[in-house]
C-alpha cells in the first residue's frame, strides 16, 4: 500500500541526515568560480556535493581530479563530497579521493575485475561505498555484494555530459533496486542521477529513491544564491508530497 512518506523507512546512515538527499552535481557550475558555485548551493539548502570524474576513456569527457576535491576541503567545504568515478580501472582512483577528502565513492562495475576488493578498499579509507549502474546495465552485478553496498547509483542518462534527458525505464529500475535493498534489509541510499528536474523528481521519490543528483535543473543562470534556493526549495516540497510504500 502506498502511504504517506514518513522518516522510518528511509532512516539509513543516521538519524541527522535530511531523508531525502539533494546533491547538486558541479559539472554544471561555473568552474571558473567553483569554490563559490559550491558554497552558494550549500548555503540554498544542498545536502551533499556531487562530484562527476571523467576519463577521457570510460566516458567520452574528461572533467576533474582529486586535486580539485582536495581545493575544496581546503575552501573550506565541509559538506559530503559525493565522488562518481566514471574511470577505468578504477582503484588508483579511489585512493587518490580517499586522500583528497571523499565522503562516498561510486564507481561502474565495468570499471573493475575486482568489484568486492574496489568496494572493500573504498570502505577500508572510511568512505561510503558504491556501485553506477549505466541505463543498460543489469543490477545482477549488485547481488553478491550487497553487504558492503552504502550507495546504489542509477544513471537516468548515458554518462557523460549534463544536460541530457531522463530515460523513463529508470523509474522500473528504481523499483527493482529499491526492493533489493529492502529485502535484504541494508542500510543503503538509492540514488539517481541524470536528468533529474522539479517537474519529475516526485516520481522519481516514489519510485524508491532516496538521493537526487541533479545539475543543470540547479546550476545554471542566474547563479545566484537565492535562485538555487528557490529550485531546492521546489524539489523539497516535491519529496516532500511524494508517496512511497513503506516496509512491512
Ligand atoms: O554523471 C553525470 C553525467 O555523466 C551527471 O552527474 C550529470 O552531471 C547530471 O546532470 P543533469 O542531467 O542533472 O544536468
Amino acid at each position: 500500500a502506498f502511504v504517506p512518506k514518513t522518516s522510518s523507512r528511509l532512516n539509513v546512515w543516521g538519524s541527522e541526515m535530511n531523508d531525502y538527499l539533494i546533491a547538486p552535481s558541479i559539472l554544471s557550475a561555473d568552474f571558473a568560480r567553483l569554490g563559490e558555485e559550491v558554497d552558494n548551493v550549500l548555503a540554498a539548502g544542498a545536502d551533499v556535493v556531487h562530484f562527476d570524474v571523467m576519463d577521457n576513456h570510460y566516458v567520452p569527457n574528461l572533467t576533474i581530479g582529486p586535486m580539485v576535491c582536495k581545493a575544496l576541503r581546503d575552501h573550506g567545504v565541509t559538506a559530503p563530497i559525493d565522488v562518481h568515478l566514471m574511470v577505468s580501472p578504477v582503484d588508483a582512483a579511489i585512493q587518490d579521493f580517499i586522500d583528497a577528502g571523499a565522503s562516498y565513492i561510486t564507481f561502474h562495475p565495468e570499471a573493475t575485475s575486482h568489484i568486492d576488493r574496489s568496494l572493500q578498499l573504498i570502505k577500508n579509507g572510511g568512505c561510503k561505498a558504491g556501485l553506477v549502474f549505466n541505463p543498460a546495465t543489469s543490477l545482477d552485478k549488485a547481488k553478491y555484494v550487497l553487504d558492503k553496498l552504502d550507495i546504489i547509483l542509477l544513471m537516468s542518462v548515458n554518462p557523460g555530459f549534463g544536460g541530457q534527458a531522463f530515460i523513463p525505464i529508470t523509474l522500473d529500475k528504481a523499483r527493482a533496486a529499491r526492493k533489493m535493498i529492502d529485502d535484504a534489509g541494508i542500510d543503503c541510499r538509492l540514488e539517481i542521477d541524470g536528468g533529474v528536474k522539479v517537474d519529475n523528481i516526485r516520481e522519481v521519490a516514489e519510485a524508491g529513491v532516496d538521493m537526487m543528483v541533479a545539475g543543470s535543473a540547479i546550476l545554471k543562470e542566474p547563479r545566484t544564491k537565492e535562485a538555487y534556493k528557490e529550485t531546492i526549495d521546489s524539489m523539497r516540497k516535491e519529496l516532500a508530497a511524494a508517496k512511497v510504500p513503506q516496509l512491512a
